[in-house]
C-alpha cells in the first residue's frame, strides 16, 4: 500500500492576507516540480479565500485550522464545514492541542467536528498527543488510545477514507524538542495497530499518520525515514516559504 506523504503547514495565528498570499505564491513556485507528495497550507480563516485564489492553478492543497460542528446558527465567531468547503478548503485540522488547551476542546467536540467534516467531504486531520505529564506518568498510549477512540466514535469507517492522524506530542510543539526516532516509530506503529484492531483493517492500510512537533529542515529526513510516518504537520517552520520548501524537498 503506497501512501502519498502529506507535508502540511499550520500557519496558526500568523500572517495578514497579503502576507499569506505572498508566502503561498512563493511556496507554490518553489514546489512546482514536486511530485508524489501532497503539500498543504492552513492559513487563518480570513485568508482562506485569498489563498484559495492564489494557489488555484498550483499543486498546493488548502486546509483550515478548525471548524464548528453545527451547520449554521447563532454561534458568534464560528465557521461551519460547508462554509469551509464553499471557500475551497480541502483539509481541516481538528483537535489541535492548542485548541484543546486554550479553547477547552474535548474528545467529544472533536468527534462532532470529525463527523461534520466527513459529512461535507472535508479531509480531517485528527490531532492527538500526550502532554509531558502524561508521558512521565506512563500514560502515553492510554491517552492516545482514548483520543483516537473517542475522536472517531460512531464515525462510519467508509467515511474515513481521507482521514489523517497527526501525532503531536504536546511537549514537542514549538519547543525545539522533537520526539526521538524510536519514540516516533513506536507511537506510529501503535496508532496503526490501534486503527487496525479497533476501527478497520482497510483504514489502517490507507490512513496517513503524520508527525508534528518542532519539525525543521535538519530533522525532516530522519523523521520521514521512519516506517509508518506518512508526513509531517509543521508549525513555525512552515511560515517561511524558503524554509518550508526545504522541508518539502527533504530528499
Ligand atoms: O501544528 C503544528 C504543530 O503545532 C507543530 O508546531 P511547531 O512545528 O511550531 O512545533
Amino acid at each position: 500500500m503506497t501512501r502519498i506523504p502529506l507535508i502540511a503547514g499550520n500557519w496558526k495565528m500568523f500572517k495578514t492576507g497579503p502576507e499569506a498570499v505572498d508566502t503561498a505564491t512563493h511556496l507554490a513556485q518553489a514546489c512546482a516540480d514536486v511530485q508524489n507528495k501532497d503539500i498543504m497550507i492552513a492559513p487563518t480563516y480570513v485568508c482562506l479565500p485569498l489563498v484559495a485564489t492564489a494557489i488555484a492553478d498550483t499543486s498546493l492543497h488548502l486546509g483550515a485550522q478548525n471548524l464548528h460542528f453545527e451547520k449554521q446558527g447563532a454561534f458568534t465567531g464560528e465557521i461551519s464545514a460547508d462554509m469551509l468547503a464553499a471557500a475551497g478548503v480541502e483539509y481541516v485540522i481538528i483537535g489541535h492541542s492548542e485548541r484543546r488547551q486554550y479553547f477547552f476542546e474535548t474528545d467529544e467536540t472533536v468527534n462532532k467536528k470529525i463527523l461534520a467534516a466527513v459529512s461535507n467531504r472535508l479531509k480531517p486531520i485528527l490531532c492527538i498527543g500526550e502532554t509531558l505529564a502524561q508521558r512521565e506518568a506512563g500514560n502515553t498510549f492510554l491517552t492516545l488510545d482514548k483520543q483516537v477512540a473517542d475522536g472517531l466514535k460512531s464515525v462510519d469507517p467508509e467515511r474515513l477514507q481521507d482521514l489523517v492522524i497527526a501525532y503531536e506530542p504536546v511537549w514537542a510543539i514549538g519547543t525545539g524538542e522533537t520526539a526521538g526516532p524510536e519514540q516516533v516509530e513506536t507511537v506510529h506503529r501503535f496508532l496503526r495497530t490501534l486503527v487496525d484492531t479497533k476501527i478497520s483493517s482497510d483504514l489502517a492500510r490507507t490512513v496517513r499518520i503524520i508527525y508534528g512537533g518542532s519539525v525543521k529542515p535538519d530533522n525532516i529526513a530522519t523523521l520521514m525515514c521512519i516506517e509508518d510516518v506518512d508526513g509531517v504537520l509543521v508549525g513555525g517552520a512552515s511560515l517561511d516559504a524558503r524554509i518550508f520548501t526545504q522541508i518539502v524537498k527533504y530528499d
